[in-house]
């Protein structure tokens, strides 16, 4: 199933001393990507249930976390309560993603499945089924700015080829090193689903740049 494409700005390159501000100058972001950080999985610290929830109340955009944190079974019901559209959680974080995904689903909330760039997609593509969303990290997860890694796009292509196989309607995102560089590339090997953050913040018109991303990514 082929869904229109969605343009995430990721708070990560806003500033966060005016994060209000910051997410309502982009009438055009599609979601609002919200990066949780917890300076063990990765090596950065960012933020947690409590700014996520207050995030909610300045937005009526889709709250898409992704949580870089280590045993997300334990936080992604803060996060649902917190009013998060789609919870993302790594695989490396747990022994158990299936029951993280169901319960998360269980509670209305969007489940979604990342692997980080070392973490090769053959033993997850069983698991499609259970989410409604699968993140290719196309960098390493803690920092923005970094290079995207082509390399990548086959893992992209991979989850892409099993979710047509299935019929499903799981969306296929990617996240690092997107612009205008490189969001035809991820277009080409499948994915519809786009987070951006130096892209986009980094831009002299953020609207602008979220438009020029979509429309890269859509034709
Ligand atoms: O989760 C992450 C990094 O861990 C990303 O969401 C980055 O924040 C994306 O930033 P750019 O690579 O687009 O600058």
């Amino acid at each position: 199933m082929s869904h229109p494409v969605v343009i995430a700005p990721s708070i990560l390159s806003a500033d966060f001393a005016r994060l209000d501000a910051e997410i309502q100058r982009i009438p055009d972001a599609d979601w609002i990507h919200v990066d949780v950080m917890d300076g063990h999985f990765v090596p950065n610290l960012t933020i947690g249930p409590p700014v996520a929830k207050a995030i909610k109340k300045v937005t009526d955009k889709p709250l898409d976390c992704h949580l870089m944190i280590e045993d997300p079974g334990r936080w992604v019901g803060d996060y649902v309560e917190a009013g998060a559209t789609n919870v993302t959680f790594h695989v490396e974080a747990t022994n158990d993603p299936v029951s993280i995904a169901r319960k998360l689903r269980e509670s209305g909330c969007g489940a979604g499945l990342t692997l980080k760039p070392g973490t090769s997609a053959e033993n997850y593509l069983e698991m499609v089924s259970e989410f409604d969303l699968v993140l290719i990290m196309s960098v390493e997860p803690g920092f923005g700015g970094q290079s995207f890694m082509p390399d990548m796009l086959d893992k992209a292509r991979a989850f892409r080829a099993e979710i047509d196989r299935l019929g499903l309607d799981t969306r296929l995102q990617i996240d690092g090193g997107i612009s205008a560089d490189t969001i035809a590339q991820a277009a080409a090997a499948g994915c519809d689903t786009y987070v951006a953050g130096s892209a986009v913040y980094g831009a002299e018109d953020p609207n602008e740049a979220v438009r020029t991303l979509r429309s890269l990514a859509t034709s």
